[in-house]
């Protein structure tokens, strides 16, 4: 009986751009597609709350559905395994006569630990970890990751014009048969979100996103637009797809390139191409700095001067501080899994300058609620603005009420959120000085 190929997907669901299907249609042992969602996802961590909430549970249901019937029409099938991961893929490994391993490379650090667990507990398979989720491979990454440039400046001078020409995979035209599996794997869930999501996730609706956001004429403005609070279109909301691999950051440079060539270029559609070498800066700099992602101290020598004041906390996460707009961002981050960047750069100073709290804490929140949550974007952001990650100017401060001003001077996005309901004092004593 021929070995079989597993292909074990993760935040790369889609056959577009794809290099995964590509290494597996090159062979033609039976092919084995799978996905393996581990339920400490879904069960509260040592913050108190499950990292993936209920929303962007349903958005990766819906992305995972979306391959399956993709899948199916090349005769194929994605199965869904729920349980820890790498006890998952032994009890496949052992029982599906598995001969070679396929995944995409993964920026953060537990999940590298997991393929070199996966690669110690099995050496005498194959493995195979391409790029898919980046512009560039690692063998074409024009930068060291030991030691990775301190600052996004310092990345971007030296990969700018390598990136712009690189060229993304036609999907696949054919597969190889799935095989005759000797163990019935049941593995499904009730795909029932509360109401419906911001943005429907798999790579049905990615593609139909791209081919709208191009056929308008937003990309000509976004340098003018991008940090609006609300409004679809005036930023890319490329972010979701991304961060669920429904869509490639490669073929997103083809198409501002096409569109480049049909409507000219300016600022602006340099600037959505100046905002993906961000998100580039950020996977590479998980890739570099390993568990250092998830330090309180981040890249620093010395611990910040904050802690946890559960009071505060919960005021900043249900949206009633002193300050409506940080509420109005908190309540729509809530209800929708969404926030705009400039939202999230005032509630992180906020939660950081304001409060005084351990950074950490907010990212965790945000890696609960955020659809387009990515580990690399998120807590490398998140280091960012704690002033213990890649910002040279050290920690940043907003004045929140200026901010205000700026970007909400009618107070239209406040009341849209009822950013003023439920304002409250952040620190409350009672007649013994104790909080209340
Ligand atoms: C505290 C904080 C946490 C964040 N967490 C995440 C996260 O979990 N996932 C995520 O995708 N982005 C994160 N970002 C980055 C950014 O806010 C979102 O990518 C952006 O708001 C998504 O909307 P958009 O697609 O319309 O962005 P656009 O403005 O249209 O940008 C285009 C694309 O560029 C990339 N991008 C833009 N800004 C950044 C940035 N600062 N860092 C990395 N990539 C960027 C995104 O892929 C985005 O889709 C975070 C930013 C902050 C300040």
């Amino acid at each position: 009986m021929p070995d079989t190929q597993l292909l074990w997907l993760g935040q790369d669901l889609r056959l577009d751009d794809q290099p995964l299907f590509h290494l597996a249609a090159q062979n033609s042992q039976p092919l084995l597609c799978v996905y393996v969602l581990d339920p400490l996802e879904l069960r509260p961590n040592r913050y108190g709350f499950a990292p993936m909430g209920s929303q962007r549970l349903a958005f990766l249901l819906q992305g995972i559905q979306d391959l399956d019937q993709s899948l199916s029409k090349l005769g194929q099938k994605l199965h869904l395994l729920i349980g820890d991961p790498l006890e998952q893929l032994t009890q496949l490994i052992t029982q599906e006569n598995i001969g070679s391993v396929l995944r995409s490379r993964h920026s953060t650090w537990n999940e590298q630990q997991l393929w070199n667990q996966l690669q110690k507990r099995f050496p005498y398979l194959h493995y195979q970890q391409p790029d898919s989720r980046t512009l560039f491979s690692l063998d074409t990454l024009p930068v060291k990751l030991d030691p990775y440039p301190k600052s996004f400046s310092q990345f971007r001078r030296q990969v700018e014009k390598q990136a712009y020409s690189v060229t993304p995979l036609a999907p696949p035209q054919q597969l190889p048969p799935a095989p005759r599996l000797q163990t019935q794997y049941p593995g499904d869930l009730a795909l029932k979100p509360a109401r419906p999501l911001l943005f429907q996730g798999g790579e049905t609706s990615a593609q139909a996103h791209l081919h709208t956001y191009f056929s308008s004429e937003a990309a000509s403005s976004y340098k003018e637009t991008r940090n609006a609070l609300q409004g679809w279109t005036l930023s890319t909301k490329f972010s979701f797809a991304l961060a669920q691999g429904s869509l490639s950051p490669r073929r997103i440079l083809q198409s501002l390139h096409a569109y480049e060539q049909r409507q000219g270029a300016n600022e602006s559609t340099y600037w959505i191409y100046f905002e993906l070498l961000w998100r580039e800066y950020f996977q590479w700099y998980a890739q570099a700095h390993g568990v250092a992602l998830f330090r309180f101290r981040g890249l620093n020598t010395h611990r910040p001067l904050t802690s946890f004041y559960p009071q505060a906390f919960k005021s900043w996460c249900e949206g009633t501080t002193p300050w409506p707009l940080v509420n109005a961002c908190m309540k729509e981050l809530k209800a929708t899994g969404y926030m705009s960047n400039r939202g999230r750069q005032l509630v992180a100073s906020c939660l950081v300058n304001e409060l005084a709290l351990d950074w950490r804490w907010g990212a965790a929140w945000f890696e609960h609620h955020l659809l387009d949550y990515d580990a690399a974007s998120n807590w490398g952001n998140w280091q960012y603005l704690a002033g213990v990650g890649a910002d040279p100017r050290g920690q940043r401060q907003f004045n929140l009420n200026k901010q205000a001003q700026v970007y909400d001077p009618n107070g239209d996005f406040v009341r849209t959120w009822q950013g003023d309901q439920g304002k409250r004092p952040l620190y409350q004593v009672d007649a013994a000085d104790w909080p209340i």
